[in-house]
């Protein structure tokens, strides 16, 4: 009896031969040839149980690469670059790393749940001789799928979704993030526009100094939210997340925007709210971001008009006398508002309304130095959603600064370090700790950094002290002063007291 080899090896020259046949009578009676192709076909199809689908690099739009011959091209590096014989590298526009797909002619075969395919990358077209700029101009690449005709259903409803969708991450993984700044010197009109560069950034959440626990949290609460399509769909909410990150100068506000950036491979775009116009160019800008990024605006009590705002209402709060000094102030404020009238309710609309129809992923980024100045309605829950402090350095921080600077895990001086930074709670920012611990010659060894940075706590100790002190001193010196004022009052009066007594004595003694 046959094998099964031996009856497809039959069936295969069968068919060829068919091909054969069908190929030499189209060029005697090519007038037959159309009619009898359909039924040829019905034939082949009979004895050949596959399926074949094309997908073509160029289709519909001139020029363009159709997205599903380069989801698909993704899709496959992953596999090709391990199986493939023949491999072909390529450097895709926004992509920062070379593409490995199998070069043509090449076939690769996949398992999906139970299920076999072959994949095949071809060419077909004429090959030119004359000399042209674009040489590849004839030649259509495309990728061929196979597939028994029993898994049809698999293939159409399943497998194709899950290679678009793993060839997207793979895409997305691959492509160089930018970073994008609307910054004056690009004004169009009167309009800034958003230019990019290269987003490179090389902080992570290993580098970032901080609790492991704190990082630990903003981690899972990234990862979460990104994965939360569906979630937000079902609950009815934009899919973004408002994070208020505050603190002092130098506790690594910017550099946890990066390291979240680089976590979730998003772009960022960093917003900056003093060149734009107005609402309406705001809305613009914003409407103008692409899905998986992260909006950033720093300092944003220092962001005009939205603080404008209240700063006329404390004006109006503040002493009377100083009528002038208002005056010049509102002059000032009106002059601000001209520049730019961006204002606060243009901001939270924008963040609560039209997001929804955007689509895509989004985190917004505040970062403040002082929480306590910002308004109320900007910061509450649901609008900025997660409230992370960034504050002065710990001893956790430091092991991760040590590490990261000078490669150091353990040391007697850190014990030094730890009773500075735990007992004496002594404040010193991410930054300055890390430009003690920073070599500054070839020569500084470890030992003598973390010296360093144990003195200069000392000195921030004693500065520490000395502020403590003075302030001390000056209150010490206001009291007194109002005692002083109080006591000379008192004086005064008693004097008024006496004198007004004379006065009335000496005017009874003349009445009578
Ligand atoms: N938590 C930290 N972990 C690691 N490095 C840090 C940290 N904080 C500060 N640094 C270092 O200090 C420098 C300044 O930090 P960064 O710009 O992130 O501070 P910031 O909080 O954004 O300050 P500002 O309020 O002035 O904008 C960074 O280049 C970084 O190297
Ligand atoms: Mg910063």
């Amino acid at each position: 009896m046959a094998t099964m080899g031996q009856l497809w090896t039959n069936t295969g020259s069968g068919l060829a031969t068919l091909m054969f046949v069908y190929t030499i009578f189209k060029q005697f009676f090519p007038q037959f040839g159309d009619n009898l192709e359909p039924l040829f076909h019905r034939i082949f199809g009979l004895f050949y149980p596959y399926i074949q689908i094309t997908f073509h690099e160029y289709s519909g739009e001139h020029f363009k690469r159709s997205e599903a011959y380069l989801g698909i091209q993704s899709y496959l590096s992953k596999d090709s670059s391990a199986r493939a014989k023949k491999l072909k590298a390529n450097t895709t526009k926004g992509s920062k790393s070379l593409v490995l797909s199998m070069d043509d002619k090449e076939e690769i075969t996949d398992d999906f749940e139970g299920v076999r395919v072959w994949w095949q990358s071809k060419k077909e077209g004429a090959s030119r001789q004359s000399f042209s700029f674009y040489p590849e101009a004839d030649e259509k690449r495309f990728y061929m799928l196979r597939f028994h005709r029993r898994d049809r259903e698999v293939i159409i409803k399943k497998y194709l979704d899950h290679v678009m969708r793993e060839g997207k991450t793979i895409e997305l993984k691959n492509r160089e993030r930018k970073l994008y700044s609307n910054t004056p010197g690009q004004n169009h009109g009167n309009n800034t526009k958003w230019s990019h560069v290269t987003f490179e950034h090389p902080a992570t959440f290993d580098t970032l100094a901080m609790e492991e626990t704190k990082k630990e949290e903003i981690k899972s609460d990234l990862v979460k939210f990104s994965k939360s399509k569906d979630y937000y769909k079902k609950i009815g909410k934009a899919w973004k997340r408002g994070y208020l990150l505050f603190g002092p100068p130098g506790t690594g506000k910017s550099t946890m925007i990066a390291a979240m950036a680089n976590f979730l491979d998003y772009d960022v775009y960093d917003l900056e709210l003093t060149t734009v116009k107005d609402n309406t160019h705001l809305r613009r800008l914003l409407i103008e971001t692409s899905a998986k990024s992260i909006i950033v605006i720093e300092d944003i009590d220092c962001s005009l008009s939205l603080t404008g705002q209240r700063k006329k209402k404390e004006e109006e709060e503040e002493d009377g006398d100083d009528k002038n000094m208002i005056e010049k102030k509102m002059i000032k404020n009106e002059g601000e508002n001209k520049e730019s009238k961006v204002t606060l309710s243009g901001l939270l609309n924008f963040i609560d309304g039209l997001w929804s129809a955007c689509g895509g992923e989004r985190i917004i980024v505040f970062t403040t130095n002082f929480v306590d100045k910002l308004d109320p309605a900007l910061i509450r829950k649901g609008r900025m959603d997660k409230h992370i402090e960034m504050s002065y350095c710990c001893f956790e921080a430091f092991k991760v600064l040590a590490k990261n600077y000078l490669d150091v895990e353990e040391s007697e001086l850190f014990e030094e370090i730890k009773r500075l930074l735990e007992v004496e709670e002594i404040k010193m920012t991410p930054a300055d700790v890390g430009e003690n611990l920073l070599p500054k010659s070839e020569k500084e060894g470890a030992e003598t950094c973390l010296k360093r940075l144990i003195e200069a706590l000392k000195e921030e100790k004693e500065e520490a002290k000395r502020k403590v002190e003075e302030e001390a001193k000056q209150k010490k010196e206001e009291e007194e002063e109002k005692q002083r004022k109080k006591e000379r009052k008192a004086e005064m009066d008693a004097e008024k007291e006496k004198k007004k007594k004379i006065e009335e004595n000496g005017e009874e003694e003349h009445r009578v």
